[in-house]
């Protein structure tokens, strides 16, 4: 790898290989198209061209890149110059007060203080476990509802509620414990219906000035999506800052914090002023949107592989009585997680083989640079092929078979557990990594196990009579299960 501010060596001007487009029109028919409909395109690319594709995607080149190797010397060894966000497009610069937040923020100072308040205030190991009292309540929540379906006996259909349960949490976290079912099913909506939408807008991108005409009932949707957002969310956000302005909340003993209270006295670095109610609107969404798709998937896809694979799951169920013992009525409690290896291989093959993103973020290049032999421009926009690298065969034997018991071999990772967080090697990268890399990492993968762990401890999960679960995916704003995990549920202690 070299850099091209070094002076003693030659740089390539030549950006990694790519189909030829029409200049101007094929650049724009590009931004109409999703992620998703790009993937399967770049993978034959791909198989033609190497390890690094360019597409002309917008004004600037985008360069997608499949090597593993390649990505840890972008992301880990070079991060400082494939750490920042390209430019949003309008409609995603209009929902997010012009990038400020953390997953789009400039790499700069705001971003850096953004992202430092989340990891140090509330995705602190210390702060996580004060929520445990939440992840409780959600799991009980969330048992019973399932157990009330089953009994109808109809198949349960377990996405939206698997869905329900990581966004309660999530907005428990967000804005405090003391929201009742209804106000947490109100913000659920409405968050819902921006995600959902965000595909239709994608044609408000190109050519702003000319879509502002001819697009106008389209720009007013997304203009009211905005003010529905400020309708559900401002309330909630006043009604803490009342609490922490009359500090009444710390007179309480059950006082804990949340991440509103931690956005409202920060402040912007370069502006020197506070967050304004529209910013904190545009953060407290994005720590809702962030964690709620991407763990409900990844929730639904291990647990459809335990449904499939009988013989996993009853080892896993094993391994955990090993540890409850006769405790039929316990939950498993935070603290056992780690004494079931077993279930932490189970969540980590279900993140191999389904990762719930296949790309990670744009990220965008601050210098001129070389990688894997080629040209990569300041300010081009590059990605990951996160999916690719899970199901690598040189490093996954038999990669696309669910076995957990690969996670097991500590011999294959030098000895120590997986490290997700690739900083050595990428084997691969379901959070991303580097400067970039998903922030709520640990969070995601305690709900994850938590959740895991005591649905099939208190249940048996079978797939309906005649059924047999299908791994299909259908692209959304995460890679899901094409046809949605329906299963059998019953109670193990009445069994
Ligand atoms: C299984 C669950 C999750 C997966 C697989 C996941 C994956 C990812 C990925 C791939 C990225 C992009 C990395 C990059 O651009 O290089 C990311 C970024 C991010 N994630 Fe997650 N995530 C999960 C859960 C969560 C949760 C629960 C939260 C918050 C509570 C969260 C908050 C964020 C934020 C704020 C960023 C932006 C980081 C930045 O740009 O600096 N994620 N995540």
């Amino acid at each position: 790898f070299i850099n091209l501010n070094s002076p003693s060596k030659k740089p390539p001007k030549t950006l990694p290989p790519g189909p030829s487009t029409f200049p101007i029109i094929g650049n724009l028919i590009w931004l109409t198209k999703s992620f998703f409909e790009i993937e399967p395109m770049l993978r034959t690319l791909s198989s033609k061209l190497g390890p690094m594709v360019t597409l002309h995607i917008g004004p600037r080149p985008s360069i997608f890149v499949f090597d593993r190797t390649l990505a840890h010397q972008a992301l880990v060894q070079n991060g400082s110059i494939f750490s920042d966000r390209p430019k949003a497009l309008p409609t995603n610069e209009f929902m997010t007060c012009h990038q400020r937040n953390i997953s789009s923020g400039t790499y700069g100072p705001t971003w850096r203080l953004l992202r430092r308040n989340l990891t140090s205030e509330i995705l602190h190991p210390l702060r996580i476990k004060s929520y445990s009292h939440a992840r409780k309540w959600v799991l009980d929540i969330l048992l019973n509802n399932l157990m009330k379906k089953s009994k109808t006996g109809e198949p349960v259909e377990v996405l939206s509620h698997f869905r329900h349960a990581m966004f309660c949490l999530l907005v428990l976290m967000c804005f405090g414990d003391k929201l009742s079912q209804q106000q947490i099913e109100k913000i659920e909506v409405v968050t819902r219906k921006i995600l959902l939408s965000s595909d239709q807008f994608n044609i408000l991108n190109v050519c702003p000035s000319v879509t502002k005409v001819l697009f106008r009932h389209q720009w007013r949707k997304l203009f009211q999506l905005r003010k529905d957002r400020e309708n559900v969310l401002l309330p909630l956000i006043r009604a803490r800052r009342k609490a922490k302005d009359e500090s009444k909340s710390k007179e309480t003993d059950d006082y804990v914090l949340a991440y509103v209270d931690t956005l409202l006295d920060l402040e912007l670095p370069l502006e020197k002023r506070k967050f304004n109610e529209e910013e904190i609107v545009t953060l407290t969404s994005e720590f809702l949107n962030a964690g709620t798709d991407t763990t409900t998937t990844a929730l639904q896809w291990i647990m459809a592989n335990l449904v499939k694979y009988p013989k996993i799951q009853n080892k896993l169920w094993l391994e955990i009585k090993s540890v409850m013992g006769d405790n039929d009525d316990e939950e498993i409690k935070e603290d056992d997680l780690q004494k079931i290896p077993y279930l932490k291989a189970v969540i980590l093959e279900g993140l191999r083989r389904h990762p719930p993103g296949h790309f990670v973020l744009p990220h965008r290049t601050t210098e001129d640079t070389v990688l894997g032999g080629f040209w990569v421009p300041k300010n081009g926009t590059i990605n990951f092929m996160v999916a690719d690298m899970g199901w690598d065969p040189k490093v996954w034997e038999d990669p696309m078979a669910f076995k957990p018991e690969r996670f097991l071999k500590t011999d294959d990772f030098n000895g120590e557990v997986f490290d997700l967080t690739g900083s050595r090697e990428i084997k691969m990268m379901p959070f991303g990594v580097g400067r970039r890399i998903c922030p709520a990492l640990g969070l995601a993968l305690l709900h994850l196990e938590y959740f895991v762990g005591n649905m099939i401890w208190k249940y048996e999960w079978k797939a309906m009579d005649g059924d047999s679960i299908s791994l299909e995916e259908k692209q959304e704003f995460t890679v899901v299960m094409k046809t949605p995990l329906k299963a059998q549920i019953s109670d193990r202690n009445k069994i």
